[in-house]
């Protein structure tokens, strides 16, 4: 078998290493295969020749980590706007999801997959049904992905038992998939769409696949007082009560706790991913993530899906979360760039429970992107970090790389056929629509 090496030198760059004292510096960075064994301000000493990338102009931060989301959801963009959470979801969303067949699933993941890629988003977590499309989707794009079938159990106990084989089978086969840029979680949808017996049911599949459990809890004010009437108890001590938290664990959303339910989150090392915009679109409200953050509690960041925001640029989330808290709180520091650009990276792999991804550092895989700073709404360069969460966009990203492999270049997706892509979601769209 011909072992071929793949080695790069970023030359010439300025980079987002993120160190309190020096959060960027410029110089050079090594790639080996899927790792990055160097990063510093002197070239490194090398004993063959290897190809050279040079990085005069680009910034290059490490690729930005979506951790909440429904990707296939891209075809019901703008399909059902202006509508409060539970509204949209019966009305809207679980009537057309229903008529979701595996291959509409594939082609909506496919251009969110485009879309995140594009945009320097190189780890999505995805929770939905028909997860396989998902996954082969991962597989060809050479993206990093948490995968989860989520099931809502408002159904016979035969369907209940049939969906969650199919998300224990799912979460044991794809497990390390793609050589391993696949991991799994256990996920019921929700404490109002699952019943307690069969939310304990998916903690015992957990601990028996060892597997962390993703669960979307206290996204609006309305749901934590029907949690309160069905169950006596708000999500949090009722998710507690149930053995969630006995499990790795990461909720999304998390907009309506109390200073006690915040205490529980940090005890149990409970990470939060913080969908600003579609919490602001769904009306939900606004989390309390400095308190979160100063509790002690992982905060990352998650678009949720492309229906409620409706776009997958990280790079408006980082710019939300640093924006809204300051004008919640009154408190110019509440979320600082700097804190924001985490959420988006570190603390998105934290929550993910993924280790060597989320910085620019030796010994970490090689999945970061480059954004072009020679345009008017970056310059002039005072500050790279400020720039990033607070003047760029997805359509800055220029070159992406995942373990190590190119696979955007001058905005051009290596991996996958766009036109096709752009082609088939608008036609599984129309066919959805049909059906309707
Ligand atoms: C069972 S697969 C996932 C399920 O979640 C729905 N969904 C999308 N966005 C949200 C949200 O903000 N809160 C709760 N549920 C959401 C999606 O439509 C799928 O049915
Ligand atoms: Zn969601």
């Amino acid at each position: 078998m011909l072992i071929t090496t793949n080695k790069w030198l970023i030359k010439n760059g300025t980079f987002a290493v993120l160190t309190e004292d020096k959060p960027v510096i410029r110089g050079y960075m090594l790639i080996e295969n899927d790792r990055i064994t160097y990063i510093g301000e002197e070239r490194p000493k090398l004993d063959e020749q290897i190809t050279e990338f040079d990085g005069k102009g680009l910034f290059f931060l490490p690729g930005l980590i979506n951790t909440h989301g429904h990707v296939a959801m891209s075809l019901l963009r703008g399909y059902g706007d202006d509508l409060a959470l539970q509204v949209w979801l019966q009305e809207k969303m679980w009537p057309m999801e229903a008529k979701f067949t595996g291959e509409d699933v594939y082609w909506g993941s496919a251009l969110s997959v485009l879309e995140m890629l594009k945009g320097g988003t190189t780890t999505f977590l995805d929770m939905y049904d028909h997860m396989n499309q998902v996954a082969k989707v991962v597989e060809q794009s050479g993206m990093r992905a948490v995968l989860t079938r989520g099931v809502i159990g408002l159904c016979s106990p035969d369907v209940q038992k049939q969906k969650l084989d199919e998300a224990t089978a799912f979460a044991k086969d794809w497990n390390g998939k793609a050589d391993g840029r696949i991991t799994t979680m256990i996920s019921p949808h929700a404490p109002y769409t699952c019943p307690p017996d069969y939310i304990e049911k998916f903690v015992q599949v957990a601990h028996d696949l060892n597997l962390p459990i993703h669960t979307h809890m206290s996204e609006t004010k309305a749901e934590v007082e029907q949690n309160v009437k069905d169950y006596g108890l708000r999500p949090v001590a009722h998710l507690q009560k149930l053995g969630v938290f006995s499990r790795p664990t990461l909720v999304a959303h998390a907009v309506h706790l109390t200073d006690e339910e915040i205490e529980i989150l940090a005890a149990n090392g409970v990470a939060v991913s913080h969908n600003p915009g579609s919490n602001l679109k769904l009306a939900s409200g606004i989390a309390r993530v400095p308190e979160l953050l100063k509790a002690g509690v992982t905060v990352s960041l998650g678009t949720d899906g492309p229906a409620s925001n409706n776009n997958l640029d990280m790079f408006e989330e980082m710019r939300l979360a640093a924006l809204i808290h300051k004008g919640a709180t009154g408190d110019p520091l509440a979320i600082p760039a700097m804190e924001a650009l985490r959420m988006g990276t570190e603390y998105g792999a934290k929550s993910l429970f993924l280790e060597g991804v989320g910085s620019l550092s030796a010994g970490m895989k090689a999945d970061f992107i480059a954004i072009n700073m020679d345009q008017p709404h970056l310059l002039p360069h005072t500050d790279f970090i400020s720039h990033a969460v607070y003047s760029a966009s997805s359509k800055d990203v220029e070159h992406v790389w995942v373990d190590g492999k190119q696979v955007i270049k001058h905005g051009e997706c290596l991996t996958l056929d766009e036109e096709r892509i752009r082609r088939e979601a608008q036609a599984a769209f129309e066919g959805l629509l049909a059906r309707s």
